[in-house]
């Protein structure tokens, strides 16, 4: 596993645009993994500069989206389709129809899982990025005491929701259940990039990539994929440094 740490917000954001950006130059029609929540933000930016400059362009690449809240309406500011949309997809040259969220409207919730999941095991995804949460998951894989393959419906944790009150009005608005691909699809990426900033996740980013590998801590199962690159702002590192 390649750790990196940065001193600016900056240098991470232009190494991980980078490392995409190199990834498309040489595959046009690479398949991404994409995250939301306030981790990749910087790197979306650094991305859309990257292809308004005309050094990438994304008009055949394919993306899939980690997850989505569950009843959210359709054009909710706070549905990770439109976080996706405002942050990238709408200042790039892609395809809208190349890009993939799970449906956290469908009526029949359980269906839209296997259709996507369908969709993921015709494609290869050749770069994930994710974020981790305070409590150690990724996407919406809470830690539990057994973890699922594919994509599912995942009754939110309290502090989970807590922590994403934050871009809502109260936590009575955070939903409390999600659509998330499963552990498995993420694990077969041919490439991860984990993308942890701030103090408070310098703890939970140790214990997952040096603790045991336990499905109380979804990250740790990172430590089973071969290709992982961790990207660390300073404050995220401390633990690595003693
Ligand atoms: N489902 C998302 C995750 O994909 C994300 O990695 C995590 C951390 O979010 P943030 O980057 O805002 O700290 O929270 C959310 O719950």
């Amino acid at each position: 596993m390649n750790i990196m740490t940065f001193n600016t917000n900056e240098e991470l954001d232009q190494i991980a645009a980078g490392i995409f950006a190199s990834l498309i130059q040489t595959k046009p029609s690479a398949v991404l993994g994409l995250a939301t929540g306030s981790t990749p933000i910087g790197i979306y930016q650094e991305l859309i500069r990257l292809n308004q400059k005309g050094y990438v362009s994304f008009k055949n690449v394919r993306t899939y989206n980690l997850d989505e809240y569950v009843g959210l309406p359709e054009g909710h500011k706070e549905t990770y389709r439109a976080f996706m949309d405002n942050q990238l997809f709408n200042h790039v040259d892609i395809d809208k129809a190349n890009t993939h969220v799970p449906n956290g409207m469908a009526d029949d919730l359980e269906a839209a899982c296997k259709e996507y999941d369908e969709a993921l095991a015709k494609e290869s995804i050749d770069l994930q990025i994710l974020g981790i949460g305070h409590n150690g998951h990724i996407a919406f894989n809470e830690p539990n005491s057994q973890l699922h393959a594919g994509t599912h419906i995942v009754t939110l944790k309290e502090d989970t929701r807590q922590a994403n009150a934050r871009f809502f009005n109260s936590i009575d608005e955070v939903p409390t259940h999600a659509v998330t691909m499963g552990i498995g699809s993420i694990l077969k990426a041919k490439m991860i990039m984990l993308v942890v900033r701030g103090k408070e996740k310098a703890e939970i980013v140790h214990r997952a990539l040096t603790g045991p590998v336990t499905t109380e801590v979804p990250a740790s199962l990172l430590q089973t994929h071969p290709n992982v690159v961790v990207l660390l702002d300073k404050e995220a590192s401390t633990k690595f440094h003693g």
